[in-house]
């Protein structure tokens, strides 16, 4: 694929892995019955180590897609590849669930009767591949890493709900993953404490190149945080246009201002004007 990730020579080993291929994918609910066609041929091909954005209109099947990558459903054709590895195809409708591709649910899924440092490392220790100190020895220095030094002890309820993100996604990080996915995680927060989850996201991203396929139906979100915004069609899915957002990372607020900012963001405001279009004529109601 031509999409190339801008990276410095320090983290292109840790982007060699996590490409996604999602070839000639359909999905249909209920084929037996009323039959809804959620993703029609759909094919994107995302790079190891991308952070991915996918817009689109309400109903339109980004779930349907990210849930076939996270094998929470079957998929009816077509294909969807790891790196080599096939996830779902003809001979194996439904991807398996596994450590190497992780939704971070966000907001409520820490426990809270457990401090940080304990979350953090309770998925590890569950799965005793690792020795008790080396679990926690890690879990230490990824907290540090994404700014959660000092909060080791504190419970998920003694923190800002930043920080809670934070462990969130470190959480996550824990298990090595390839991908992370996230369904529209900042969904009904207001727009200043959205700027501390970007922030602390981004942050933890640039330690940790995973690829990220994240949902939203926030366009500033989606051109401020990703090197591409895949505009998908009115149900079903499939991409409409891919842009490339040509704005170097590490980036900061100050990109918010800037010219090429506002033009990217004025083509795809179009483009996703034109599809919820689309989907009011045909029914579905816009997000
Ligand atoms: N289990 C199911 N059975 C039948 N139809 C379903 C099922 N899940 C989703 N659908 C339908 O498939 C279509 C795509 O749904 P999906 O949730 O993937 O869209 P979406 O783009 O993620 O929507 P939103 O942006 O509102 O979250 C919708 O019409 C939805 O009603």
């Amino acid at each position: 694929m031509s999409y190339v990730l801008e990276t410095s020579a320090k983290s292109e080993k840790a982007i060699s892995q996590g490409a996604i291929r999602i070839e000639d994918v359909v999905k249909i609910y209920d084929p037996e019955g009323a039959a809804v066609m959620a993703v029609d041929h759909c094919s994107l091909d995302i790079s190891a180590g991308e952070i991915c954005m996918i817009v689109g209109p309400s109903g339109c099947g980004k779930t349907t897609l990210l849930n076939a990558i996270a094998g929470f459903h079957s998929i009816t054709s077509g294909k969807i590849y790891l790196d080599d590895k096939l996830l779902c195809g003809p001979d194996k409708p439904m991807a398996e669930p596994g450590s190497d591709r992780i939704v971070v649910f966000q907001n409520g899924a820490l426990f809270p009767w457990k401090t940080n440092l304990e979350n953090i490392a309770f998925g590890p220790l569950m799965q005793g591949k690792m020795s008790k100190k080396e679990i926690y020895e890690k879990a230490r220095n990824m907290m540090a890493d994404a700014g959660l030094g000092g909060t080791e002890n504190n419970y998920p309820g003694e923190v800002s709900s930043g920080l809670r993100r934070r462990v969130e996604i470190v959480r996550a990080l824990m298990n090595d993953p390839k991908v992370l996915l996230f369904d529209e995680p900042y969904r009904a927060l207001d727009s200043l404490t959205k700027s501390v989850m970007h922030e602390a996201l981004l942050e933890i991203y640039y330690k940790n190149k995973v690829t990220i396929f994240f949902i939203t139906h926030d366009l500033e979100e989606a051109i401020f945080l990703g090197h591409r915004v895949v505009i998908m069609s009115s149900r079903p899915c499939k991409p409409k246009k891919i842009l490339d957002i040509d704005i170097p990372h590490p980036r900061d607020y100050s990109v918010l201002t800037s010219a090429r900012y506002r033009e990217l963001m004025d083509e795809v405001i179009e483009l996703v004007h034109e599809e919820a279009k689309k989907s009011f004529a045909a029914g579905e109601k816009e997000g």
